[in-house]
């Protein structure tokens, strides 16, 4: 966000309108945009859940409510008005006449929160190709960072339609060239990504809603440096690391985006391409913020996501890949809290623990190695003491439990092995070329 907007004051309003159906309720609602305000810098004034029984087209609240929030304006001093849901260019544009100050919705907001997140080239481009898209439809607004940065596409002032239509076109060319861009890093990215997929060890996903303290899991078991805040989306760009742990000798762990319920969609698909990861994984831990009162909401979302991956069966809820959930900040409950959990958690693939103070962390590393020995094999083989080749893939990559002579054969000493492989390893064994 552009410096004029850092630090500035602003009224953060949660429409509740009743024709529409909420996952959470509008307080928590009103507390997830504060969080979402905070995370791009603002001061928060004033914020305000405002009942809506029928949405005004041209600027949503109804009359009575606008001058409501420009008296709200005036004695909180605000000079930005957040509005925690969608605004159509004209509702946009309405309110910011009659209020005379910037106004941004939801989608407005997480994007430029993504786009001060974003470190990573593919992450850049993703976030500048969404906000090219969002901006197509609101082409006389001037406040984004991106143009400003980028040296602006000449969308100031009020341009008449002949300047609109050479920014539309301007602004399809961009998008194009930025696709073209992401399509050749997402090429570079598999090459990786398949070259890690010849590395023999398991990779183990966290994921979650944003706030529930993956990170913070990341660097406890990473020891590594990761952004941990008290920030939404903290985490935009995928974090690998390989890690070991009692049981898992080595593992590859990837810390991911945080989810949030109402992705704009132009984020959508920048925000898939970066959870690929979690789809050729071979565990994932799903970190959850239970001491949040909306983690049951926030649950169903992410499970959702997961659906969209295709990790999960939306209609069963069955999953390809095993989840571990991970009851996070359990240092927040009270003992009653925490003794229901425990006995709800007995049944189920599920781990309470406190990323923050490490407390738990020995069941969740038992639990993670019990889940990765469980996916794997335990082969035994005999083959010719000169198959090198053989004898070294096995000792490389697979956890090899026994290795003796085995007398001698047709083409001389023969040794017997008895080796672990996890599945993906049992395929590339299997595919050994002779
Ligand atoms: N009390 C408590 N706080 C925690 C715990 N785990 C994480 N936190 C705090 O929760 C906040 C969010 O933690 P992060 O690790 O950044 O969360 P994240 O899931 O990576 O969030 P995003 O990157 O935004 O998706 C930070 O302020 C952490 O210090 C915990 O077990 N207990
Ligand atoms: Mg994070």
């Amino acid at each position: 966000m552009d410096e004029v907007t850092r630090g500035a004051r602003a009224l953060v309003l949660c429409p509740d309108i009743r024709t529409l159906r909420y996952d959470l309720d509008a307080r928590e609602r009103l507390e997830e945009a504060q969080g979402l305000a905070l995370a791009i810098g603002v001061i928060i004034a004033h914020s305000e859940i405002m009942p809506i029984r029928q949405m005004q087209p041209n600027t949503l609240f109804g009359s009575g409510q606008v001058q409501n929030i420009a008296t709200q304006c005036e004695l909180h001093e605000c000079e930005l008005i957040i509005v925690d849901g969608a605004l159509s260019p004209i509702q946009q544009r309405n309110l910011e006449e009659k209020l005379k100050r910037k106004v941004i919705d939801r989608t407005g907001l997480i994007l430029e929160i993504f786009g001060e997140r974003a470190a990573t080239a593919e992450g850049r481009l993703q976030v500048e190709l969404a906000h090219l898209d969002y901006q197509q439809s609101r082409l006389v607004r001037s406040w984004t960072h991106l143009e400003r940065q980028r040296g602006g596409f000449g969308f100031l002032g009020g341009p008449g339609e002949t300047q609109i239509e050479a920014d539309r076109r301007m602004i399809r060319q961009r998008m194009s060239r930025l696709r073209r861009e992401l399509e050749q890093v997402r090429k570079t990215r598999t090459l990786h990504r398949e070259r890690r997929g010849r590395a023999p060890w398991p990779v183990i996903a966290l994921v979650g809603y944003t706030n529930a303290g993956k990170s913070t899991l990341f660097n406890r078991l990473t020891g590594a440096d990761v952004m941990a805040e008290d920030l939404l989306f903290a985490t935009l760009d995928p974090t690998m690391r390989a890690i070991g742990m009692p049981g898992v000798e080595k593992a590859i762990l990837s810390d991911t985006v945080g989810f949030i319920s109402d992705l704009p969609t132009q984020l959508v698909a920048a925000f898939r391409a970066t959870l690929e990861e979690v789809t050729g994984a071979d565990i994932i831990c799903h970190v959850r913020d239970m001491a949040n009162p909306a983690h049951a909401a926030q649950k169903k979302q992410v499970m959702e996501v997961l659906a969209d991956l295709d990790v999960v069966d939306r209609e069963t809820g069955d999953s390809d890949i095993p989840i571990l959930e991970i009851w996070n900040k359990a240092d927040l409950l009270d003992p009653d809290r925490k003794a229901e959990l425990r006995e709800a958690a007995s049944g189920q693939q599920a781990v309470i623990m406190s990323a923050a103070t490490g407390s738990g962390m020995d069941e969740f590393t038992t639990k993670v190695a019990e889940m990765l020995t469980a996916k794997a094999k335990e082969i035994t083989v005999t083959l010719s003491a000169s198959d090198g080749r053989r004898l070294a893939w096995l000792h490389a990559h697979g956890d090899v439990i026994a290795d003796d002579d085995a007398g001698e054969g047709e083409q001389g000493p023969v040794r017997k092995l008895t080796v672990r492989l996890n599945p993906k390893e049992l395929g590339q064994y299997e595919s050994l070329a002779l």
